[in-house]
């Protein structure tokens, strides 16, 4: 689906991406992490075809992003994280829009406006930021198109309301479509995503599906000094230390995102030492983990 070669990307002063490589495939839900400051909005603007890059490509679906044809156009969907809403109803807004995604379903956009308790009628301006949000995901998901890239979606959401978003979410997995979903809010993406890309310092640092996390990695609590002392990544709580350990005895448990995300960050070289390719045939590329 996305397929991004030696990317390069620079704002006037500021180089941001390195010869960046990626592939993201459809029938995926990715998190796209990182720092601030490192490229998550860029990355998914270059993908848009929003931004251009300096050097190297990027193709969507056979597409040039950079092109803006109407063909590529209409298989994608942005919810950037600062948009701008013109001051209608949404019914006026759906006729204004929905004509250019020939998948749009009507019924479906009705459901998730449901689903996330939108007053409809109302113009968009009169809502707050969360409703006009929660509106415009409602209607990128009813576009079906084959690529939905969404920029912190959860950002000003309430806390309702974020499990509204992980409901919504859950049922939207499509063997045809590719989501990517960049946020600091990993918590909201547990058990919605089945792939992790980490963006730092101008390159992909870690790439795998969450497949393969839970068979190389434990995440534990323990109160064991033997177990603390072989943890990739341990962190002290007060139930007792939050562990990240190899998986050898092929245990299943629950991703802590939040504490892979520091192991990925503070501790790369151990955790990237199980990913390499002796150790995980699926691997996707071999400049990252
Ligand atoms: N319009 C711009 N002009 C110049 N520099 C920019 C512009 N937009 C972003 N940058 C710089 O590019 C880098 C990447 O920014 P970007 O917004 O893509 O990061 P991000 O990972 O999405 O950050 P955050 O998590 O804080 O939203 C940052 O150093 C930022 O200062």
């Amino acid at each position: 689906m996305i397929n991004i070669r030696d990317l390069n990307f620079s704002y006037r002063r500021k180089q941001v991406f390195n010869k960046l490589n990626l592939s993201l495939e459809a029938g995926h839900i990715y998190g796209l992490l990182g720092g601030n400051g490192m490229g998550k909005s860029t990355l998914l603007r270059n993908i848009a075809g929003l931004l251009f890059p300096d050097s190297g490509s990027i193709t969507v679906n056979g597409h040039t992003p950079g092109l803006r044809k109407p063909s590529f156009l209409r298989e994608l969907f942005m919810i950037p994280e600062e948009f701008f809403i013109p001051n209608i109803t949404i019914d006026q807004y759906v006729k204004s829009n929905a004509p250019f995604y020939p998948h749009f379903d009507a019924e479906q956009l009705k459901k998730y406006l449901r689903d996330f308790e939108i007053p409809l009628g109302n113009k968009l301006q009169d809502m707050s930021y969360g409703q006009r949000k929660k509106a415009l995901i409602s209607f990128g998901l009813a576009c079906n198109t084959p690529l939905l890239l969404m920029d912190e979606p959860t950002n000003g959401l309430d806390i309702v309301s974020k499990s509204q978003f992980r409901k919504v979410m859950a049922g939207v997995a499509d063997a045809g479509r590719c989501i990517v979903i960049s946020t600091h809010q990993v918590k909201d993406l547990e058990n919605l995503i089945d792939g992790i890309v980490v963006v730092e310092d101008g390159r992909i640092l870690f790439h795998q599906t969450i497949e393969s996390i839970s068979g190389k990695l434990v995440f534990r609590i323990s109160f064991d000094a033997a177990d603390t002392e072989h943890a990739i990544y341990a962190e002290e709580s007060f139930k007792g230390n939050a562990l990240i350990l190899a998986n050898t005895f092929k245990e299943e448990t629950a991703i802590d995102l939040e504490l892979l995300y520091k192991a990925i960050i503070f501790k790369h070289t151990a955790l990237a030492a199980l990913f390499e390719p002796t150790h995980s045939p699926t691997l996707k590329t071999t400049d990252h983990v």
